[in-house]
């Protein structure tokens, strides 16, 4: 262990601008384009040296700390255990690696934000400044990559294309700051349960399911900072079956639409659904008709891109 007692990383949520889902794999997985957005919605993690050497414990705190589970299936724990294997479980003091993290939630869970991948990518960072490793940030991506298709992002920040299961980053150069309201619904939808769904709707067509690639209109919106072409550009291949397990989001998506929103999508594998707006203030309206119309459990702002996770001071 080093001096450092205690550190805190602050980790962003993430919107799909575009969700291309390829073929199923043999592995249970999808090829995918997927465009990440890091957005200024926040989950902060502090690890601190546990009371006990070489054990890891998690506490969540905030609204929806209920819905998360606060044992070794936590992602946040699953990461700084993954770290510690890595690092060869004993510290140079020769006492095993262990923590205590304590989580505090703003992202919706199970909300398709990848709240629980922010988690992971937290713990990771926190972890390997607490114990002293200073790894590089790719080290860490690769370690993240363990535990689920979307902890990399949450390390890197700002708008990446995944490739692969979404593991594989290429950062997108993009100008200026995007206004985005997010409509956060009751409950969450399992990933899976809406891949699933997507591959049954797809059969069920008789679709020939086409390799994914990334669209040139949505890059072309992204460096040139245009809003208005990105709004038209948002595009996101689970919404078919997220909206059929979920079939009163598509009400949700007319209320942000009808009210000038620039785009409207389903986050992901949902239930949140974003709105993209053309200023701050744009922001400010849509959110408040987005509330008045009873559609979501709540309404928030927030600007992209932002950085991946940090340490905060
Ligand atoms: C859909 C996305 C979009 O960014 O995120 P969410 O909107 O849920 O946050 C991601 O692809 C979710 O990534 P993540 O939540 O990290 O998923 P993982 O833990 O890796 O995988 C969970 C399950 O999702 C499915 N899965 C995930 C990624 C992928 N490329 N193909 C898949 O089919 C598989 O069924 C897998 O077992
Ligand atoms: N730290 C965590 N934060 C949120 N969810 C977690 C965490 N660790 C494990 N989970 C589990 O992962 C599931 C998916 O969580 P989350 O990442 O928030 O959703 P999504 O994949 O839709 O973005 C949750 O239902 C929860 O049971």
């Amino acid at each position: 262990m080093t001096a450092t007692q205690r550190v805190t990383v602050r980790v962003p949520a993430k919107v799909n601008l575009q969700l291309a889902v390829g073929p199923l794999r043999d592995d249970g997985y999808h090829d995918l384009v997927n465009v990440f957005h890091a957005v200024s919605l926040f989950d902060e993690v502090t690890a601190t040296e546990p009371a006990a050497a070489g054990t890891f414990t998690v506490r969540v705190e905030g609204e929806a700390a209920s819905q998360v589970p606060a044992d070794a299936t936590n992602l946040a724990t699953r990461a700084a255990e993954a770290l510690a294997k890595h690092a060869g479980q004993i510290g140079a003091d020769g006492r095993p690696y262990g923590v205590d993290l304590l989580i505090r939630k703003a992202i919706p869970v199970a909300g398709g934000m990848a709240g629980g991948s922010a988690d992971a990518a937290a713990a990771l960072l926190a972890c390997d400044a607490l114990w002293g490793l200073g790894l590089p940030r790719e080290e860490l991506m690769e370690i993240g990559a363990g535990i689920g298709s979307d902890v990399p992002f949450a390390l890197l920040g700002g708008t990446a294309v995944g490739t692969g299961r979404g593991e594989r980053l290429t950062p997108v150069p993009a100008t200026g700051a995007f206004h985005w309201v997010f409509a956060l619904a009751d409950g969450g939808l399992s990933t899976p349960r809406v891949y699933g769904e997507c591959d049954r709707i797809r059969a069920e067509a008789g679709e020939e399911v086409a390799w994914p690639t990334a669209d040139e209109a949505l890059m072309a919106a992204l460096r040139a900072g245009d809003a208005r072409a990105l709004g038209a550009a948002l595009a996101n291949d689970l919404e078919p079956a997220a909206l059929a397990l979920r079939p009163s989001l598509a009400r949700t998506l007319d209320v942000g639409r009808d009210a000038g929103a620039l785009g409207a999508i389903v986050s992901g594998s949902g239930p949140t659904c974003a709105f993209l707006a053309a200023s701050a203030d744009h922001a400010r309206e849509l959110s408040a008709a987005l509330t008045a119309a009873g559609v979501c459990r709540a309404a928030v702002t927030a600007e992209g891109p932002v950085p991946g996770a940090e340490i905060v001071p």
